[in-house]
């Protein structure tokens, strides 16, 4: 049942990002406590607020040790709105109902990085504030907890959309969050006390709910740290499925870092539908989008350098949900800020955890990251024909792509260009049909151009279909009992195979 919010105590150290929640709180008539200086915030925007003093009959006291801890608070919190016993109390006692505490708790974490001392240290030691969250969530079926800013934005968008009230599943999905964020927080205070400048776990405990999951009736939530890999410039929360592109794109785009040129991939539902290399990343960006247009609406886009102005222009004329890069010019984002939407995050230099878990019937199964990536001194040419060193550097940027596309797949390209791909075929001989197709109805040419594979040909059938649309290269890893067959007809048609050793299936 749907449960609407009356009032709510709100006590945030940082106080950007609050003004939208606020405004939508003072739009349902909610009354509003809080304590000092976030009382002082929310006067400054001219909404209505009562000092948490006035509830408790108590000042702030001892520099803040001591705000709202206090029976009233607390009672106000916790008592359960079904029991009559309880209810009965709270009015026996004049305690009035907090249905919503939002709370940003005293930056712990900041502070030690900072280098302070020990006694700033210790003022940074939130008592008040963790224990509102832990009472609020304790009792999620009354009420409902923010506690964090990055939740704000999905809390406003929830409030608006529903009419200021919240589900049972939405309060406890947050209340879930706010013991991810006490626990993490106590995890790095014991961390401190202990001398370790940063606790191994403390990251893993990080929750951030969102919307929904894959689809609008599933429910969802990120574990892990977002704020420590990209910062949101602009833009909506990522959704889940933005997510799992946004790791997709980074994944891809770790390929291409260390090469030369200009680089920029646009994805779908994870695969590649444009990848470029160019001198310019207009160029790159360009080039990519014209691999797939329709695709590209909708999507997310990664470069692996910083977006000038030029590029900004030309990416602005695009629908995309998510666009990632090393960074922003100023008059570059300034462009891109105009789509309200549209999500920019600036991908800050970070190491990735070296295991891949995914949960799997009752467990989980983990395996490393497929790291390796094949370039032309590992490929070993077994056709009458020699790849020529244009074809030679198709292959190995096809390659690249190929490896983070789903199997069973082919990849068509060109040097610095994919032309098409064939995804998740469950048969290779459809995915290669499905990449001549889709080149052909975007005007490429195929003639001349490289086929990657994802694993062995099983039967000569792909290289022949391959050589019939004009393919000249080819690299597949090998390994099967018929790759004579492959190769001889490889050799028939004057093409070029070369075999890698390495297969790189993605299920
Ligand atoms: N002591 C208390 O009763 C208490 N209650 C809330 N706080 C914290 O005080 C901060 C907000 O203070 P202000 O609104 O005065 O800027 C928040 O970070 C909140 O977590 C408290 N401070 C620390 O424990």
């Amino acid at each position: 049942m749907m449960q609407s919010i009356r009032s709510a105590l709100v006590s945030v150290y940082y106080k950007d990002r609050l003004e939208p929640l606020i405004r939508v709180l003072a739009r349902h008539s909610v009354q509003l406590y809080s304590t000092g200086g976030t009382q002082k915030f929310i006067e400054e925007l001219d909404v209505p607020v009562t000092a948490v003093e006035s509830l408790t009959g108590f000042p702030e006291v001892f520099g803040g040790r001591v705000k709202t801890l206090h029976p009233t608070v607390f009672g106000g919190i916790l008592h359960r709105r079904h029991e009559a016993a309880d209810v009965a109390q709270a009015a026996q006692h004049q305690i009035p109902p907090i249905d919503l505490v939002i709370v940003d708790l005293y930056p712990f974490e900041e502070t030690v990085a900072s280098g302070a001392a020990e006694a700033d240290v210790i003022e940074k030691i939130d008592i008040g504030g963790i224990s509102l969250l832990r009472a609020a969530a304790k009792n999620y079926r009354d009420v409902l907890v923010v506690s964090s800013r990055d939740q704000y934005e999905a809390v406003t968008t929830l409030l608006t959309e529903q009419n200021g009230a919240t589900s049972l599943e939405n309060r406890r999905q947050y209340a879930a969050a706010a013991f991810g964020a006490t626990s993490h927080y106590d995890t790095q205070i014991h961390a401190y006390f202990l001398g370790n400048k940063e606790s191994t776990d403390a990251k893993s405990s990080l929750i951030t709910p969102l919307r929904y999951g894959e689809n609008p009736h599933q429910q969802g939530a990120f574990h892990g740290d977002l704020a420590a890999l990209f910062d949101q410039l602009h833009g909506k929360q990522l959704s889940y499925n933005n997510l799992v592109d946004v790791d997709a794109a980074v994944l891809l785009m770790q390929e291409f870092q260390a090469d030369g040129p200009a680089a920029c991939a646009i994805l779908k539902h994870t695969n590649a539908c444009g990848v470029a290399q160019a001198d310019t990343l207009t160029e790159a960006y360009l080039n990519a989008l014209a691999c797939d247009p329709v695709s590209a609406f909708g999507g997310v886009i990664i470069v692996n350098r910083p977006v000038d102005v030029a590029t900004a222009e030309e990416l602005h004329k695009l629908f995309f949900e998510v666009l990632i890069a090393p960074d922003f010019a100023p008059d570059a984002l300034a462009v891109l800020q105009g789509k309200k939407n549209r999500i920019l995050l600036r991908q800050k230099p970070v190491e990735f955890p070296q295991k891949q878990i995914k949960t799997l019937l009752n467990g989980v199964i983990e395996q490393d990251f497929d790291r390796v990536v094949e370039g032309p001194r590992e490929f070993r040419t077994v056709t009458e024909s020699v790849p020529t060193a244009e074809e030679t550097e198709a292959l190995a940027f096809a390659l690249k792509i190929c490896k983070h596309t789903k199997s069973n797949t082919i990849v068509l390209a060109r040097a610095g260009q994919l032309l098409a791909s064939g995804v998740g075929q469950t048969s290779r001989v459809d995915a290669l049909r499905q990449a001549i197709e889709k080149a052909r109805a975007f005007g490429f040419d195929l003639q001349g151009a490289v086929m990657a594979s994802d694993a062995f040909f099983p039967f000569p059938d792909c290289v022949e279909i391959a050589g019939e649309a004009g393919i000249r290269a080819v690299v597949q890893p090998g390994g099967s009992i018929k790759d004579q067959d492959s190769i001889a007809a490889a050799n028939q048609l004057g093409m070029a195979m070369v075999l890698t050793g390495v297969r790189h299936f993605k299920h």
